[in-house]
């Protein structure tokens, strides 16, 4: 990568992600040069970054072309290559509109967890067709410290293992990725997230992402939460043929959930692009020196 390479910075909740726009898939983007860019000392900073590239010009969306125009490359700032990314839907279809690729209205983004629906406002809240959850059999447990909990193995597109905790103080620093049993039920890694109540159907959450730490902000988190909640207060919509609505304070804002009885789940919450300008070639050259 010696040419200029332009940027931009956005976020959704205070999920940050540097976006790098690449229609042609022209771009070498290692996890090197990902976690370059991620890093809050030496790059520009971010839970994640955005590829954004034409579904055609991509090996992994070309069958999602004639759905989708665009895909969604999600990183985690690791470098690891996540299957969703719920705000990330969100701060891409910002970029899109900002980037006059899209007006406002109804869209679709293709992702690895298929194509996803997404309604933008002007400049008010997006909402993102999340899809159905999946909630595999069998008992998980996640632990900080001393402390364990049962958790709900939710599947988002991403895998999630949520925990109810009397105070999300519980939950410690979460510098690292909190242990979890057994270890196969989370072959390839897990976000987990921990759960406090607020009031009837509104929860609080904080999490600690795969291949990003602890972050502001997950939106496939919030809907995995929002999932479980509503089964441990009897509120299946599959059951219950009620839509069961959630909202879900994250430290970076408030996301509101909504699952229907057919198991569709929508996400609602805000999208912000902050700056955009072009990367340094010298910098680039050296990233991973
Ligand atoms: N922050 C995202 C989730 C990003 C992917 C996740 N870390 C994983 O590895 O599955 C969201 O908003 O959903």
């Amino acid at each position: 990568m010696s040419t200029r390479i332009a940027f931009l910075k956005g976020h959704g909740t205070e999920n940050d992600f540097v976006i790098v726009p690449d229609p042609d898939n022209a771009l070498d983007l290692p996890a090197a040069t990902v976690a370059a860019l991620c890093d809050r000392r030496a790059g520009l900073g971010g839970d994640g970054v955005l590829h954004v590239v034409r579904s055609a010009a991509h090996p992994e969306a070309r069958e999602m072309a004639a759905e989708a125009e665009w895909f969604m490359d999600y990183r985690n700032s690791d470098g690891s290559i996540a299957e969703m990314c719920g705000n990330g839907v969100r701060v891409f279809a910002r970029y899109l509109q900002h980037a006059g690729l899209v007006t406002e209205g109804d869209l679709t983004v293709a992702t690895r967890g298929g194509v996803k629906r997404v309604h933008l406002a002007k400049d008010g809240d997006i909402t993102v067709g999340m899809g159905r959850a999946l909630l595999p059999e069998g008992e998980v447990e996640v632990s900080v410290g001393e402390r364990t909990w049962p958790a709900r193995h939710v599947d988002m597109g991403n895998p999630h293992a949520v925990a109810f905790v009397a105070d999300l103080d519980h939950a410690g620093d979460l510098l690292s990725p909190p242990p979890f049993r057994p270890a196969a039920a989370y072959p390839h890694g897990v976000n987990v997230e921990f759960v406090a109540d607020r009031g009837p159907r509104h929860v609080a959450m904080r999490v600690h992402e795969r291949g990003s730490g602890e972050t502001r902000s997950c939106g496939t988190g919030a809907c995995a939460v929002a999932v479980a909640a509503a089964r441990r207060d009897g509120a299946d919509p599959a059951l219950t043929g009620l839509p069961a609505t959630y909202t879900v304070e994250v430290p970076g804002g408030t996301l509101v959930i909504t699952e229907r009885p057919d198991g569709e789940i929508e996400m609602t919450g805000p999208a912000v692009i902050v700056a955009e300008g072009e990367l340094d070639p010298e910098w680039l050259e050296g990233v991973g020196d």
